[in-house]
């Protein structure tokens, strides 16, 4: 039986295509691009019509937190995979900070092993830089490696001594693995639970300033800088990290840097109401940082769109804002998201924003997928531009309901997702035949 897509715009920014054609799947494979290839279908065939749909390689998240183990009640791989079906992603890369930390082989080899038998899409393991993400001894970062683990980071939290973050760097190249950065200086940030400034100010809320972030971008990149690593930055909030990153780029570091939707989408004006699922880490920052963001993308310093999808349960997300925990869940409006910041406000072309969700995602971690070549895995998602959703939490697969855009009315919306040529997410439902 053979798979066939009729019709749609495929994009694969990783080949210089963009063209109206037919797709045909076989063995979970591409296995050919064609006008009018679908005519050769059988009865016994499947045939998705795509006419006036986008046909693009699945969508690749460097950063989710899935957090099975010892999470399960804001999320497990299966519930946090079939959020990411449902937004499109084919494969997530899944942080560290679980209970207990993966910081070791047998961490990596339980998220591969559990995601084989409950994961809907690919997850790839992101390995923790020190032990129990304390901060003072490196984690079995080379063990790790040789098992499948993809990058390293102690997400959720910045590694604090530069002499740990050093050495990390030099074992990463061994490794050959990239190291993420998640950036602020705890003393900095002190208590704060919003960004610092006018509204938190007016709102009495403690405050984390844009500096916070910017200092450690800033010593990450030198430390890169010194030992010939590569670095990733997680979730760019300020318009000083991107200055800083652009610099370094253009000096020859080997440092990219990732966009959430939250932070394209969201101003910490939007904290005021005190609703809980406005509180990220990084927090939501001013219209000139999300403005630096949107030139960052267009300009080319900020190259990866990622999710930080960081679910939580209803009750802890219905505490008081100073207590709540900080996180949105993100995969399932990923998409119209940045449609809505980037495309309909003119910042990327559409190639441009698919190459950050695939290609770019994919090559900066060694990652298969990211392209609709022939011979490369089915790894599809089928856009639909014109479809209007508002959000709601109906069908909504994540346990984490904490999501800031309940009830926005948004544009372009993924409508089958099939991973390695299998169909797991139907007209915005779940396909789930395991
Ligand atoms: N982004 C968040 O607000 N929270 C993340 C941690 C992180 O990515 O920093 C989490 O694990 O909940
Ligand atoms: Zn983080």
């Amino acid at each position: 039986m053979a798979l066939y897509i009729k019709k749609g715009r495929v994009i694969d920014p990783a080949n210089d295509v963009d063209r109206i054609s037919d797709l045909k799947i076989e063995n979970g494979q591409i296995v050919g691009h064609a006008l009018a290839l679908a005519e050769e279908a059988t009865k016994d065939d499947v045939v998705i019509d795509a006419e006036g749909k986008l046909v693009i390689p699945g969508l690749i998240d460097l950063h989710c937190h899935l957090r099975e183990p010892g999470g399960e009640a804001k999320e497990t791989i299966a519930t946090g995979t079939r959020a990411a079906a449902r937004g499109g992603f084919t494969a997530v890369a899944a942080m560290a900070n679980t209970t207990p930390v993966c910081d070791s082989q047998s961490g990596v080899e339980f998220l591969l092993k559990r995601s084989k038998e409950t994961g809907l899409v690919r997850v790839y393991p992101i390995g923790a830089i020190t032990k129990g993400l304390q901060g003072q001894e490196l984690a079995e970062m080379a063990d790790m490696a040789s098992c499948g683990a993809i990058a390293f980071s102690d997400d959720g939290k910045t590694v604090a001594r530069s002499d740990i973050m050093r050495r990390a760097l030099q074992y990463s190249q061994m490794c050959e693995r990239l190291i993420i950065c998640h950036c602020e200086d705890d003393d900095l940030v002190h208590e704060g639970v919003m960004n610092e400034g006018y509204w938190s100010t007016l709102l009495g809320l403690k405050g984390i300033p844009t500096v916070a972030e910017d200092i450690i971008v800033a010593r990450d990149i030198m430390l890169a800088e010194a030992t010939g690593a590569s670095i990733h930055i997680a979730h760019v909030s300020t318009a000083g990290a991107v200055e800083i990153i652009k610099q370094a780029r253009a000096r020859g570091v080997d440092v990219t840097g990732e966009v959430c939707p939250h932070h394209l989408a969201l101003t910490d004006a939007a904290v005021e109401g005190f609703n809980s699922a406005t509180k990220v880490n990084p927090p939501l920052r001013t219209e000139k940082d999300r403005q630096a963001l949107k030139k960052g993308l267009r300009d080319g310093t900020l190259t990866i769109l990622a999710t930080d999808h960081a679910p939580h349960t209803t009750e802890e997300k219905a505490r008081e804002y100073a207590y709540t925990p900080f996180g949105i869940s993100g995969l399932e409006t990923a998409w119209p998201i940045y449609w809505r910041e980037l495309i309909e406000d003119k910042v990327l072309t559409v190639n441009e924003m698919v190459a950050a969700l695939t290609v770019h995602p994919a090559a900066r971690c060694n990652l298969p997928g990211g392209t609709l070549a022939v011979g490369a895995p089915a790894d599809i998602t089928i856009i639909d531009p014109q479809r209007e959703e508002t959000v709601t939490l109906d069908g909504w697969a994540s346990q984490g309901k904490n999501t800031p855009f309940l009830g926005w009315k948004l544009r372009s919306w993924p409508i089958y997702t099939l991973v390695g040529g299998r169909i797991v997410m139907k007209n915005r439902e779940i396909v789930d035949e395991l």
